[in-house]
């Protein structure tokens, strides 16, 4: 994939919807132009010789240079070689884009790796997966996920309340035909292609005709895409310089009886195997997204230490504790990511996964809101209260100079530092990416109980049992 390429690719004819009104244009649209474009610039990015080693890999099967992401580990020189290009496109995205295709396309590695047990349900299926697989990535198709069903009402039962969760209407010679909603889809009106499945609590809810993997095209007839406010505008000439290139968008999506081919379903009426499966295919976007999420922090711990310096307030001690923190967390992720490395196990699919990270999925949601928090904290009503280029352009220059400036930064630099602070803690598009770090990865407190109840503690329980059995 190019840039030109990938921003042609999105003039499909799909259905996207924002503020009440059809957008027939998404690549030039204003509420979509910013993160196309950016996303068209890092495509380019694999074609550039500098890159191309890191980010591309030539397939042993076709000879064809593929992203690097879509290579499936076999060693952990693989392991390091798909980490180290997700470093790269994260570090161009200063860690801000959730569903970049370096994470996505590991989701579809997953997914090929799962292909024997998907073809031990249906042949057929396991059959799909891999071709799917390979059709995505010898075009590099950037894709998006959906697992969540609508947020209407999560007492009820869809059995007895089937709107609440997408479901399968027919089942005919040419697919499957599916009706209702997926909850939220980021990248939806940008991506190629989303990949259908369920997460945890759905897969579990014991209503099988509810259970179904497959994938589209975004520009499937009677596929709809309704998109949140989008946070990339700039009124009032106020810079957004993080929202404006990286807002990746997240929508609804509306299936109104969309036909599957049969080609395109992996999974079905099987909730239990729908369950071994998730963990099985996110086993590397798992460990991908702590590279993401190690890089949103460095940007966070660098912007706050600049911040600190700016202000005069770098040498006190109670700064310099909230910068040790959230040094931690950024070492503690180095660490884990040794450890997904270390740990590595091979698949029954042949592959190699990285080590069981289930428990950093807990941590990096306990920890996202107390880095936005630091961040706040240190930058005060600076995050907020900065000149607009336009102010730094105007009359009211001298003040500006004189009243906002900082220690040793003049008034325009330490603005556009703090312009970079608000969207990241801040203003919409930061208040959407701190909420997509706690519940991105799941519902915390179903994480936090699985994580127990799959934790072996059985040696330490025997010995505690075997202390309390005589008088201390
Ligand atoms: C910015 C952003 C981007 C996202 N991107 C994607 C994406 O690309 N693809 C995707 O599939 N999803 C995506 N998600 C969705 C995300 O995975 C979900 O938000 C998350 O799984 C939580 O589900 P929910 O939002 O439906 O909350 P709900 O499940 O409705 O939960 C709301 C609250 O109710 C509690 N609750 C719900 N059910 C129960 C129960 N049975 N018992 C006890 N308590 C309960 C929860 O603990 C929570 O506190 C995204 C979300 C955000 C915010």
């Amino acid at each position: 994939m190019d840039g030109k390429r990938y921003l042609d690719s999105l003039d499909d004819g799909r259905e996207v919807w924002l503020d009440g009104e059809r957008v027939s244009d998404v690549a030039g649209h204003p509420a979509f132009r910013g993160a196309a474009r950016e996303l068209a610039r890092q495509f380019d990015l694999q074609h550039h010789p500098d890159h191309r080693d890191l980010l591309t890999w030539e397939s042993p099967r076709t000879g064809n240079r593929l992203a690097q992401s879509y290579r499936p580990p076999r060693s952990v020189a693989d392991l390091r070689a798909v980490r180290r290009g997700a470093e790269f496109w994260f570090r161009e995205s200063w860690g801000q884009h959730g569903r970049s295709p370096a994470f996505m396309a590991t989701i579809l590695v997953g997914l090929y790796d799962f292909r024997n047990r998907l073809a031990a349900a249906r042949p057929e299926f396991g059959a799909n997966a891999e071709r799917y697989y390979t059709h995505v990535a010898e075009n590099d198709l950037v894709l998006t996920h959906a697992l969540g069903d609508p947020q209407i009402d999560r007492s009820a039962d869809p059995v007895e309340h089937p709107d609440n969760a997408l479901r399968i209407v027919a089942e005919r010679p040419d697919g499957i035909v599916v009706r209702g909603a997926k909850q939220l889809t980021t990248l939806a009106p940008l991506a190629n292609e989303v990949l259908v499945y369920l997460s945890a609590s759905f897969a579990r809810r014991g209503a099988e005709r509810f259970v179904v993997w497959f994938a589209l095209p975004l520009a499937t007839p009677g596929l709809r895409i309704l998109c949140r406010e989008p946070f990339g505008a700039a009124p009032y000439g106020h810079a957004h310089p993080f929202a404006a290139r990286f807002d990746e968008q997240d929508a609804m999506l509306f299936f109104e009886d969309v036909l599957v081919p049969w080609d395109r379903v992996f999974l079905l009426h099987d909730g239990a195997l729908a369950l071994e499966g998730l963990r099985r295919i996110t086993a590397w976007s798992a460990y991908i997204g702590l590279v993401r999420y190690r890089e949103r922090l460095r940007t966070l711990l660098a912007v706050a230490t600049l911040a600190a310096d700016s202000i005069g307030v770098a040498a006190f001690r109670n700064i310099q504790e909230d910068l040790g923190e959230l040094t931690s967390f950024v070492r503690v992720l180095d660490h884990f990511i040794a450890a997904g490395e270390a740990d590595a196990r091979p698949t029954d699919g042949g592959l190699l996964a990285p080590g069981d990270l289930a428990a950093t999925a807990v941590w990096a949601a306990e920890t996202s809101g107390r880095a936005v928090q630091i961040l706040r904290r240190i930058g005060g009503s600076g995050v907020l209260m900065q000149p607009t280029e336009r102010d730094l352009a105007s009359e009211l220059r001298p003040q500006l100079d004189r009243y906002m400036r900082g220690r040793d930064i003049g008034a325009a630099e330490k603005s556009r530092l703090f312009r970079l602070a608000w969207d990241l803690v801040g203003d919409g598009f930061g208040q959407r990416q701190d909420l997509y770090e706690f519940v991105h990865r799941g519902d915390l407190a179903r994480n936090r109980i699985n994580l127990f109840l799959r934790h072996d503690q059985e040696d330490v329980l025997g010995r505690v049992r075997e202390l309390i059995s005589r008088p201390l």
